[in-house]
């Protein structure tokens, strides 16, 4: 690994360690999926080990398996539909806290997730925030039922909204396409400029192949990004 990647490891960590803080006992928390929320899912394994009781609910199979093996008590949506705190990471980052979520592909379960939460943390490096969203490209979590069509509508709603830019269907493994844990599709929308990311967000709410998409808006309270300079907080204005 090279100096700058563990760096980039290192602020990962530090943003985990910070956020383990706002852990309570008895809570009821929401594990992110990605390799920030990695080291986060290490603290709470560590803590439930050290006897913090506290019940989890994995925003993806990667993240089940990680905790599972850590032995963190897990839940579900269903068992306990209510959660405390989520803490996950991000893609991007604006200054309104308005995140581009689901590079690891699990946006659907983390947007799910996050909304059953009371509080939703993110945790990053700097390299993530920004002042215009669209440096990262945009996931949609589409059926596979009709994908031409439905990339075809998303390409003209999304241009009706201001963002134009090439859309590829995820690749996953042996030349297949990347399938999410809920069987669906990923398409990823390089749009550069993301200006009004609620008004591109009502326009891919029409697309009826689109199952989510990776706007998050109005849902995350606070982030906690870590860089050469130390460690942030950034609130939401509301929070
Ligand atoms: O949205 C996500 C997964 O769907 C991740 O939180 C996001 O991709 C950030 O990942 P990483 O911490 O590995 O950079």
């Amino acid at each position: 690994m090279s100096e700058s990647a563990r760096t980039i490891e290192g602020y990962k960590a530090a943003a985990a360690r910070a956020a383990i803080d706002l852990v309570q006992p008895g809570m009821r928390l929401g594990l992110g999926t990605g390799s920030t929320a990695a080291p986060f899912v290490e603290e709470v394994g560590a803590r439930v080990r050290d006897g913090l009781n506290v019940i989890c609910v994995p925003t993806s199979e990667a993240t089940r398996n990680h905790a599972e093996a850590l032995g963190i008590p897990l839940t579900t949506l269903d068992e306990t539909p209510h959660l405390d705190l989520t803490v996950d990471g991000a893609d991007e980052i604006d200054d309104q806290l308005r995140l581009i979520k689901g590079g690891g592909g699990a946006l659907l379960r983390e947007k799910i997730v996050a909304t059953a939460s009371e509080r939703m943390v993110v945790i990053a490096d700097d390299r993530k925030l920004s002042r215009t969203l669209g440096s990262h490209p945009l996931p949609i979590e589409v059926v596979r039922f009709g994908l031409k069509a439905t990339v075809q509508l998303i390409q003209a709603l999304s241009a009706e909204a201001g963002c134009e830019g090439e859309i590829r269907l995820r690749p996953g493994e042996g030349g297949r396409p990347f399938v999410t844990d809920q069987g669906n599709l990923i398409v990823d929308c390089a749009f550069p400029k993301i200006a009004e990311p609620e008004v591109l967000a009502f326009a891919l709410t029409r697309v009826p192949g689109v199952v989510e998409h990776g706007l998050f808006l109005g849902l995350c309270d606070m982030a906690i990004v870590a860089g050469a300079n130390g460690i942030q907080v950034l609130k939401h204005p509301s929070a």
